[in-house]
Parts: structure tokens; sequence; C-alpha cells
């Protein structure tokens, strides 16, 4: 068709406004548009409650800028509310999580409403490899049937004075090789001798099997390495929205959680075949302690058939070495790094100590062998349930540092917390242990000082109300090694004061590293040298 002359004037000379003038005054607008539009919603988020948001990426920038101290960026939301939404890329989730640090709404979510707060699939899903169908990665009638035979057994006071013995003697090693590096004024990572204490104490105690990781030469044990790795792997799910991708194509980091699990399986389905093997043998042997024992005794039916198969006893026991194992050295470590900067609080737990010993608290001259053991002698479930004040010490460290900072369920169903939160089904709603353990109204004006003394009242320690003080969790599913853990806590503490005092290397750094469990990321270097004369430091947190 033959155009127009007029018409192919008038297209060019609009065609030619539009690309040379009109275009970058459109492009001009367009990004004036934008920046005013950005700066609108910036005020209108000035007023807002809680972290910042934005369209599409929630506070996923806040978030990944603050990685490196997220408890601390958590805190600091809950500076203008008890209760906040946090959205990031709905790749990520595509729900808003809810966090809150109101008692009465933890206390709805973990007892109240407790049925519609399961752990819930996302959780369950990335810990799967890791803890099976254990306590830990299961809700419903599978959780409350392991939680009735867990339960049974933690209570038992044969396993209570078997712990005690193993406590008792693996922190007698712990303090032995702190002999060792004071006598040389050696530095070392005191975390570390935790980590390896409480592997080799719950090992004992799960499987009976000595893993020798406290070992005088402090080896590598190829199972505590892909125990380790295993967890921080199964943890990292949570914020690599690739994980499943990488599992389905074998490689990176999820490769390396399939040849641990591999590791870790082959040794766990080795014991307990031989376990099995040994107990069938020798029907007339005194029975064994340990809970992998104890679970197969009472878990066999009158045809001596096992009701639990290997895989099941496999998951029971990874999972209780899993909650005992980090969760106490971490708490240990925070214990002993606060012992650093306030002597003066160590100063009155060796005091306290002196109703244990009967004689003066602290121990001079030579640590040796027969010196740990006379006093370790002394260190009975009944004795230390008399030390009070360490006991407060003790809290008072898992109110600043809770091992698990941030817990998180998932609603069933659409609900209304206490405060009037409105919550949807599928929603992550969690409290925050961290934030709850430094919050003003919960704790008075001196929250961020480390100070036993809240805990006790005429110098008898005085629990405070579960929902406030988090740290064990709370309700039908609230921790059931608390006691167990308070007692190899002050067992090792009571030992390593009674023979050492502890400074830490100076500049080295403090911090945790964001993770599942509050661990400190450099470790925690000391020196551990014979308790001298005491200089207190400034009772606060910074
Ligand atoms: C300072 C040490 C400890 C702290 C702070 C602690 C804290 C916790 C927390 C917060 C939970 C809830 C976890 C969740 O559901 O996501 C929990 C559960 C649990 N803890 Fe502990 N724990 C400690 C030591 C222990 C020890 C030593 C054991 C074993 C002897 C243990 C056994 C368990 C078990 C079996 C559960 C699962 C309960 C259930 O789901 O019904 N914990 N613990």
């Amino acid at each position: 068709m033959k155009s127009e002359p007029g018409w192919s004037f008038q297209y060019h000379s609009m065609s030619h406004l539009i690309g040379m003038s009109a275009g970058p005054i459109l492009v001009a607008l367009a990004i004036g548009g934008f920046v005013t539009w950005l700066w609108w919603y910036g005020q209108a988020q000035r007023n807002t409650q809680g972290p910042k948001r934005w369209p599409l990426i929630g506070s996923t920038i806040e978030i990944v800028l603050n990685w490196d101290r997220l408890h601390d960026w958590m805190l600091e939301q809950f500076s203008d509310t008890k209760t906040f939404h946090l959205a990031t890329m709905a790749t990520v989730s595509p729900l808003p999580s809810i966090f809150t640090v109101d008692p009465a709404n933890v206390e709805y979510i973990l007892k109240t409403n407790f049925s519609n707060y399961p752990k819930g699939y996302v959780h369950c899903e990335r810990l799967r490899e890791l803890f099976g169908m254990g306590i830990f990665a299961v809700d419903g009638h599978l959780w409350k049937e392991q939680r009735r035979v867990t339960s049974y057994e933690f209570s038992s006071a044969a396993l209570r004075d078997f712990s005690t013995v193993v406590f008792r003697e693996y922190a007698s090693k712990l303090v032995s090789i702190l002999a060792r590096f004071a006598s040389t004024a050696e530095e070392f990572d005191l975390q570390d001798l935790c980590m390896r204490m409480t592997l080799d104490t719950t090992s004992k105690i799960g499987f009976g099997v000595e893993l020798h990781c406290l070992s005088p030469s402090l080896p590598t044990v190829p199972f505590a390495k892909c125990f380790d790795d295993a967890n921080y792997i199964s943890f990292y799910r949570f914020g690599d929205p690739l994980w499943r991708l990488k599992r389905m194509l074998n490689i990176g980091i999820e490769r390396k959680l399939k040849e641990c699990i591999k590791v870790m399986d082959d040794f766990t389905f080795d014991v307990i075949d031989k376990r099995r093997k040994d107990m069938a043998a020798f029907t007339n042997q005194p029975k064994q302690s340990d809970l992998l024992s104890r679970f197969i005794d009472l878990c066999t039916d009158d045809g001596g058939i096992s009701i639990y198969t290997d895989k099941d006893l496999r998951d029971m026991i990874l999972n209780f070495l899993v909650a005992g194992r980090d969760t106490t050295a971490v708490t240990l470590s925070w214990f002993f790094y606060m012992m650093t900067c306030h002597p003066e609080v160590a100063n009155k737990i060796v005091d306290e100590l002196s109703t244990v010993a009967q004689s003066p608290a602290q121990h001079t001259g030579e640590v040796t062998e027969e010196t740990i053991v006379e006093f370790s002698k002394l260190l009975t479930y009944e004795t230390l349930g008399k030390l009070h004040y360490l006991h407060a010490a003790l809290s008072e460290t898992l109110r600043l540092y809770p091992a698990v900072p941030i817990e998180g369920k998932e609603a069933a169903e659409d609900d209304v917390l206490p405060d009037g939160t409105f919550v949807k089904k599928g929603s992550h709603t969690g409290y925050v242990p961290y934030s709850m353990g430094r919050m003003k109204f919960l704790w008075g004006d001196d929250a961020m000082i480390f100070k036993p003394e809240r805990w006790l009242e005429n110098g008898l320690y005085q629990p405070q109300p579960l929902f406030k003080f988090s740290a064990f969790q709370a309700g039908p599913r609230t921790c059931l090694g608390k006691d167990s853990a308070y007692l190899q806590m002050k067992m090792t503490a009571a030992l390593v004061l009674r023979f050492f005092a502890l400074h830490l290397v100076p500049g080295h750094p403090i911090h945790y590293r964001t993770m599942i469990v509050l661990n400190l990321q450099h470790g925690l270097r000391v020196t551990a040298m014979p308790p001298s004369s005491v200089h207190s430091s400034p009772n606060t947190l910074e």
C-alpha cells in the first residue's frame, strides 16, 4: 500500500519528538516518580513498628546486612513493639513470619493453643536426614509417643546416677587438660574443650560408647567431625533457597551432608548391632545404664522381639546427642566468658564451694590427678543441689546467652494471639529468648547487667516464670534435659573454678555465630592460672 506523504511526515516528526525529546523527559519523570515514592514509602515506614519492609523483598536487605549480628538486630526491632512481622523474599517464605517477646503470646503458642503450633513441615523437612523421625523432627502422635518413652527414661534415678558418674569423670578429664595448659601458661580454646567434653558424655550416656574426643592429644574424631558438619549443613538449609536443588544434584554442601550422615549411620548402626547381640548373648549380666541399652530393653516384647527397629533407635540416640551436646557446651562457654569478665562472681562461686569442700574453697598449690579426684568425689547430686549461687549464675548466663536464641513454630490454622496479632495459617510464628532475656519490661532497668543475685531470695534460688525465662522452652514440649544440663554444668563449673582463674586472651574477639545454637564464632581463647587476687571489671555486657 502506498503511504500518504503527509502521514509519513507526521509520523517521522512524532517519532523524532518522542525519541529525541520526550524519551528523556519520560525517563526523568519515571525516576523522579520512583524516588518520590521511595521517599514517601520510607517516611511511612518510619512510623511502622518493627523492621522496615519493602514490596517483594520485605526486609531481606536489612536481614542480609545484619546477618552477623542478627540477634541484636532483632532486639532493636523490639524497641517499640512486643510483636512484629518479618517479611522476606517470597522464594524463601511466602508469608511474613511473626516474632514475639510477649510472655502472654509465648504461653499461648507453647501451651494454651499448643496443638495449633507444631514445628511444621518447613522445619521438619530440613532436618529430616540428620534427625530422621526422632523427637526433634516430628509432630503429632509420633512426637507424643517418643516424648512418653523418653520422659520415662529421663526421669529414672538410674539414668541420673549414671549421668552423675559420667559428668564427674569427664569434667575431671577437662580439668587435667587445663592443668597441663596452665603449667606452660599456654592459651587454649575452652569452647572447643567443652564441645569435646559434652560429645564424650552424651555418647557415653546415649550409646555407652567412648568417643575419646577429650583424650590428652585432643584428636580429630571422624564421628565428631561429621556430627559437627551435619549439624551445620542441616541448619544452613533454613537460609538457603537452593538447598533442594543442590540435594537433587548431589553437589556442594548437600553432597557433604550425605557423606557425613553415612559416616554417622555406619558408626551408629554398628553400635546398635553389637549391643543387640551382646544383650541377647549375656542375659545374666548386669544391665547397662546407657540409653541405647535401656531403650532396647524397654522396647523388647515378651517374645524377645524388639519393638523398635535399628533405624528407630538410631534416630532416638542421635536426637539425644544433638539435644544435649551443643546446648550444654555453649552455655558453659558463655558462662566461663562471664567469669573472665566478672571475677567477683567467680569468687562468690568459689566461696560457695566451701559448703561442699568443708575446707577452704579455693585450691592452692599444685593441681594433680589426686587433688582433682579428691575434690570431684565431693561433687554429688546432693551437694551440687546446694549450690544456689552457682545455679543462679548459670541461669543468668542463659538469660543473656540462651543456647537456642530463636524458636519457631508453624500455625496449623488461622489464629489470633492474646495481644490481638492475626496469625495466618502456615505462618512461621516464633518467640525470641535472646531478646526476651534483655527486655527492660521483663527484667527491669538493669536487664543488660550480668547479675546472678536477681535469681536469689535469702540466698535461695528462685525460678522465674517459665514463659518469661524461655531458654528451655516451656509447655508440653519443654526441654527434657534441663536438670541433667544443670547437673553437668554445675559439676564442670565447680571443678574448673576450684582450681583455676580464667583470663581471656587480650584482643580475642567475642561474638556469636548466627546459627540455631548460640556458639562463640571464634571460640573462647583463655589462659588458666592458679587462683590469685581477683580484680573486678565493669559489670555490664558492653
Ligand atoms: C543448657 C542446656 C540446654 C538448653 C538451653 C536446652 C534447650 C532446649 C530447647 C529450647 C528445646 C526446644 C527445642 C525445640 O523444640 O526446637 C529443648 C528440647 C529438648 N531438649 Fe534441651 N536443652 C539443653 C540441654 C539438654 C540436654 C542435656 C538434653 C538431654 C539430656 C536435652 C534434651 C532435650 C529433648 C529430648 C528435647 C525435645 C523435647 C520435645 O520436643 O518434646 N536438652 N531443649
